[in-house]
């Protein structure tokens, strides 16, 4: 199953992918209280949900394939009555043609009734085919919205991916619920309308029917069940897999994956998680040929009964020949509507539980959305204080960040440093409040970030953060990214050319207007650096009162970090600005350094000040002079 490249008899076989356990300290599965029964029970309130959102997007949809169900159930009942009408003047006594005659009324009745039937039915599939994209798509913004909008926080949570990939089947699964709904309320509107038909000729006949076709509704809801459970167990190992695919495929990675010969590897790998998961499949088929096996029998043996019973009742003279007639069409039609009652119900019901899933996730995340106060931040602050601030993340043994008390005035530029894994970009966070401190408080001119509205604190805030994203928007919109602030491109090419990129964009087949994603048709690519420039251009653009870089220009060359770095000193002074960097020389444009060891301020002051102290930070220096 390797790549031959990469095995030989003195190579050990690659490692299988890791098989998720729920264990230990902090492991619990996210999906445990999930149980069959706890499904259940949530199902009223799940289709209740979704006929509010079908009612929601699309109210004449919703009317028109009420409307439609209603008319293709009287439709079916009028077939139905008027057959039993026609068989009993058709077999009754007199001539043929006197026979025919009498049933002509009937006839044209169960034609016409038919023919309404046919064009209602189209007619509800047509609405079907109006409300479910709608559906699909709103149930599918609502996700991406709910993820969008959670506390930071909740990413880390145990179980917060695996209850999105399990939601985000619920969001497919959708597209079913509809059609599931309308096949079942026209089964239901039909087997009502031939019941009371079929109760008419004979009272056993309906019991015996209902017997025939609870076994086949019974195997569904089983065979939903094994379906559902065996979904359940693969949840965490196919969040997994499309994680790895986005990875493995995604072209802005295809150079370390070739030149470092992951390949082989990559598609073992792929392969052998997707064996898991099939194999789980493969387990539960025996359980499901069982049900449907043991089903079907007891189904067939019931109906054997109704059959016979029929027969009894013809043969012993206890119903007339005509209405035997007539039974027999009724039997086959109660039990094609019965039959489609239970099995769509069970459909229903297999749909609901995967929509159950999405909809404890949305609940999940509204519970995990920001719920911090009202208060707002003023266009200009002078300044923003920590007072011993602690932030550990959730799973973590250790805070990220603990005891830390700054004082930073507008003006002022910080730099922070220290080695990999101090703290400082969750120093960075916390000050922007996209974390929020457990212990301590973060004041941004006295409001405390922990009460203030996150988005008024966000509209103030500028960061390049050390991961940025690569949008594949134009160029414009990479830099001004949904907030245009003028119609005009000046703001735009002004910090284009703070950040040296005016050839580079003018170069571009459309400049601003080009798309910078060369997967797409028509799009084009920057080098890394230059998305860099872009992502700081971006942060600039911005205006705000705190500009945040995290690692700003490690990608960059020496020209570009020197324009950036002016740029930053010259918009200083109407800002708080904060420079995470392992650059050290970089540091000597701050006005203060910070110097974070194990979460700690351990030293500060200027660069000079830092380098006469001996410590930390001297041992840094000396370490970038060691070549
Ligand atoms: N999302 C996260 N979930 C859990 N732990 C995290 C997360 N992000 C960071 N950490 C942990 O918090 C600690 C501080 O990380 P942080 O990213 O703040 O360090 P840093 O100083 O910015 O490191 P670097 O120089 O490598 O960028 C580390 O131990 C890290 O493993």
């Amino acid at each position: 199953m390797t790549d031959a490249s990469n095995a030989d008899e003195n190579t050990p076989p690659p490692p299988p992918p890791a098989t998720l356990t729920f264990g230990g300290k902090y492991g619990e599965n996210p999906l445990a209280d999930a149980s069959f029964t706890a499904m259940c029970r949530r199902l009223p309130s799940v289709l209740g949900h979704t006929a509010r959102m079908a009612w929601g997007v699309d109210r004449a949809g919703v009317v028109l394939l009420l409307a439609c169900q209603l008319l293709t159930g009287i439709a079916a009942a009028v077939v139905l009555a008027f057959t039993a009408q026609a068989m009993t003047d058709i077999l009754g006594s007199g001539t043929v043609s006197e026979r025919l005659h009498h049933a002509l009324p009937a006839l044209i009745a169960v034609t016409a009734a038919a023919a309404v039937g046919r064009i209602s039915s189209a007619l509800s599939s047509y609405a079907d085919g109006r409300i479910t994209p709608l559906l699909t798509t709103e149930a599918d913004i609502a996700l991406v919205a709910a993820v969008c909008r959670v506390e930071s926080s909740a990413y880390g949570e145990d179980g917060f991916a695996d209850r999105q990939e399990a939601a985000e089947v619920g969001v497919t699964r959708t597209r079913m619920m509809v059609q599931d709904a309308q096949r079942f309320m026209s089964a239901l509107i039909r087997m009502i309308a031939a019941s009371g038909v079929i109760t008419a000729l004979h009272p056993l006949m309906l019991p015996l029917l209902l017997l025939a076709v609870l076994p086949a509704g019974a195997g569904a809801v089983l065979s939903a069940r094994v379906d559902y459970e065996t979904h359940y167990l693969n949840v965490g190992d196919r969040n997994v897999r499309s994680m790895m695919r986005w990875w493995a495929t995604y072209s802005r990675f295809g150079d370390e994956v070739r030149a470092n010969g992951m390949t082989g590897y990559l598609v073992y790998w792929y392969r052998a998680l997707s064996d898991r998961i099939d194999q789980r499949t493969l387990t539960a088929a025996p359980r499901q040929l069982r049900i449907v096996l043991i089903t079907s029998a007891l189904g067939g043996v019931f109906l054997l009964s109704t059959w016979a019973t029929l027969a009894w009742l013809a043969a012993g003279g206890r119903i007339a020949l005509p209405v035997a007639a007539t039974a027999v069409v009724a039997v086959q039609t109660t039990l094609a509507a019965l039959s489609q009652f239970v099995i769509h119900g069970a459909a229903m019901f297999h749909t609901s539980l995967y929509l159950a899933d999405m909809r404890s996730f949305l609940d999940m995340a509204a519970e995990r959305a920001p719920r911090r106060g009202e208060l707002t931040i003023p266009e200009r602050v002078d300044e923003i204080r920590l007072d011993e601030v602690e932030y550990q993340y959730p799973g973590k043994d250790e805070p990220a960040v603990a005891g830390v008390s700054l004082t930073l005035r507008r003006g002022e530029i910080l730099a922070i440093v220290g080695e990999n894994g101090s703290g400082k970009s969750t120093l960075a966070k916390l000050i922007t409040g996209i974390l929020l401190a457990d212990k301590g408080r973060v004041l941004w001119d006295g409001a405390d970030l922990a009460h203030a509205d996150p988005d008024a604190v966000w509209q103030r805030t500028a960061l390049v953060p050390q991961n940025f994203a690569c949008w594949p928007l134009r160029a414009r919109e990479n830099i001004t990214l949904g907030q245009p602030k003028t119609f005009d491109d000046g703001p735009v090419w002004d910090v284009v050319d703070a950040v040296g990129m005016r050839e580079a964009i003018e170069k571009l087949p459309r400049q601003l207007d080009t798309l910078l994603a060369k997967e797409l048709w028509g799009g084009a690519e920057l080098s890394g650096g230059q998305w860099q420039r872009l992502v700081c251009g971006r942060a600039l653009y911005r205006r705000t009162p705190l500009l945040i870089l995290d690692e700003p220009t490690s990608q960059m060359d020496a020209r570009g970090e020197h324009a950036i770095f002016l740029e930053i000193k010259r918009i200083a002074v109407e800002r708080m600005t904060i420079v995470v960097t392992h650059q050290l020389e970089n540091t000597r444009l701050a006005d203060r350094v910070l110097v974070m060891d194990k979460g700690r301020i351990v030293e500060q002051g200027t660069y000079e000040d830092l380098v006469g102290a001996g410590g930390l930070f001297a041992e840094l220096v000396a370490l970038a002079q060691d070549r």
